[in-house]
């Protein structure tokens, strides 16, 4: 149940934004985290400085990488604003036409290359499109102030070039039972209380890509809502060190091996993805950050519309998967067998299953058709059909990698072992592959397709293909929504010759 804490100072936007300074570079990014107090918790200890925690570093660099890729890249990952009249973040960047989606796409494809791993930005970007377009439906219908809200909390956002992370997903409890019929009403996240500068909200957000490495996190609700759970349809902005926050961070296979010594054991000693449970007790925000308070009929549409960008974003995975299949051709050559049919046949395969994850995506941006608000959003049913490729093909990539790589991908002894002086030299005499390739090389790649495949990074490239922005059945929830049965019987049944007799439904 929730408990009320004594009322902490209640801060207004303008006070919440002063604390920020633009960030400019990679390392402004890394520096702005620190010092911020936060709570977190990780195996059963309370983190003193997240940032140079060595579990932790690896996904502040994923996010640290796409700063980086702005200055290196401009006109990929970046993008002119109107709203402030300047460059900004193409993650931070609003979607003014297709080709800003198409854009869009081959920046997460860029960024799954260059980190092999999930770099938690694309919840944030995509919870900024959608807000666009629902505040202002909100608006419409009932003269609420959240659209201006959305749009100064977008330029302050822009101007300071900050990340935004997006809490939908609530623990949900009993799947069966809808958020106010919940044995516990924390289940999912809701509004306590309102005064008059703002509101409080207490819950939780469970799977939080980038969280604790997030500036701002954007609260929502996570499912359609009935008015029983007015409550609980609540968007907001959060800070990410706001008063009443905890992070509970979640374990990775293999997440130790970031505290051990040496790099080659890690298979990708840079980069990492992160998730955690953030909890909110009695957690305020000021009316200013307040962009949905109770009109739980547009909880339906923001999801789906969330689900037509996020579902198409997947296509980050792609990203990832251009690393497995250099992994997997360059481990085929390492171990001598890259002149095969076969291994030149499963690398074809390999490229056809990724390239087709990236068809669909890229085809649901370019199909992107206006809405209302002014911005475009993806082709839905492409967009679904994207996502519900993610949720096999990396899995089928995976497998042919594995299939290359052989079974010392998973019976190889440590790094210590091969630094150790009685059994590196006979661990470099029976682990070499092809004699020109040094056995450290052969052992980075079988150490970076177990990291995918098996390790921390398998997170990012094959349960959170399966389950991030829905599990399969919500995209086959969504693809037979709009699959127009009648439409397509309809072809049929004219080339068939057939003519319907009408009936008194008719
Ligand atoms: C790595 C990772 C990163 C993520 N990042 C984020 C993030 O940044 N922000 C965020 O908000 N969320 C995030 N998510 C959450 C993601 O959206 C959810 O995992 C997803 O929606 C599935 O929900 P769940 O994990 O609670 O599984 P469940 O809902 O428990 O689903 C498990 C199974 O039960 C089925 N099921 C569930 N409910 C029902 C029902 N009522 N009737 C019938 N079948 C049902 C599902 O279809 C599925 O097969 C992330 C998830 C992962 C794994």
């Amino acid at each position: 149940m929730t408990t009320i804490k004594p009322t902490q100072r209640e801060e207004t936007a303008a006070e919440r934004w002063a604390r920020f300074s633009p960030i400019r570079t990679g390392d402004d990014y890394v520096n702005s985290l620190r010092d911020r107090g936060v709570t977190v918790y990780l195996m059963g200890e309370k983190i003193a400085e997240p940032v140079d925690h060595p579990i932790i570093r690896p996904s502040i660099n994923a996010l640290q990488a796409t700063y980086d890729l702005a200055t290196d890249n401009p006109e990929l990952a970046t993008a002119h604003s109107p709203l402030i009249n300047a460059p900004v973040n193409r993650f931070l960047h609003i979607v003014e036409s297709p080709q800003d989606l198409v854009m869009k796409n081959r920046m997460q494809r860029r960024m799954g290359q260059i980190t092999g791993t999930c770099f938690q930005r694309c919840a944030g970007l995509d919870t900024i499109s959608v807000l666009h377009s629902i505040t202002y439906d909100m608006d419409k219908k009932y003269g609420t102030p959240y659209h201006q809200r959305y749009l100064d909390f977008l330029c302050e956002a822009q101007r300071n070039n900050v990340i935004i992370g997006a809490g939908m997903t609530d623990p949900k409890g009993d799947r069966s039972k809808r958020p106010h019929e919940q044995a516990d009403p924390d289940l999912f996240l809701h509004v306590n209380r309102r005064t008059e500068k703002g509101l409080y909200v207490t819950g939780a957000k469970a799977h939080m890509t980038g969280g604790l490495n997030s500036h701002w996190i954007c609260i929502m609700p996570t499912m359609n809502m009935t008015e029983a759970d007015k409550d609980y349809a609540v968007v907001g902005m959060v800070p990410g060190d706001a008063v009443g926050l905890t992070y509970i961070y979640g374990r990775q296979s293999c997440d130790t091996r970031a505290l051990e010594s040496g790099d080659i054991d890690k298979g990708n000693a840079r980069f990492g993805g992160q998730e955690t449970l953030v909890v909110f007790e009695d957690v305020f925000i000021p009316w200013e950050h307040v962009l949905m308070d109770g009109e739980y009929e547009f909880a339906q549409p923001m999801v789906a519309r969330f689900t037509a960008y996020h579902r198409a974003s997947y296509v980050c995975k792609t990203g990832l998967g251009d690393v497995m299949v250099g992994a997997a051709a360059s481990i085929a050559e390492y171990n001598g067998a890259d002149a095969a049919s076969h291994i030149k046949d499963k690398l074809v395969e390999m490229t056809h299953l990724n390239e087709t994850i990236y068809s669909s995506a890229i085809a649901s941006s370019h199909e992107a058709q206006p809405l209302e608000s002014g911005i475009y959003m993806n082709d839905e049913m492409l967009a679904n059909v994207c996502k519900h490729n993610v949720t096999r093909f990396p899995y089928e990539i995976a497998r042919f990698a594995q299939d290359l790589a052989g079974g010392l991908m998973v019976t190889l002894p440590s790094q210590a072992d091969f630094d150790h002086e009685s059994t590196g030299p006979l661990l470099h005499k029976y682990f070499q592959g092809r004699p020109d390739i040094p056995v450290e090389s052969r052992t980075r790649m079988l150490r970076l397709i177990e990291n995918m495949t098996l390790g921390r990074n398998a997170v990012g490239y094959l349960t959170e293909s399966l389950h991030g922005a829905g599990s399969p059945q919500a995209q086959r929830i969504q693809i037979l929504r709009g699959m127009e049965l009648e439409r397509k019987k309809g072809y049929a049944q004219d080339l068939a010759g057939i003519t319907l007799i009408a009936t008194d439904a008719d």
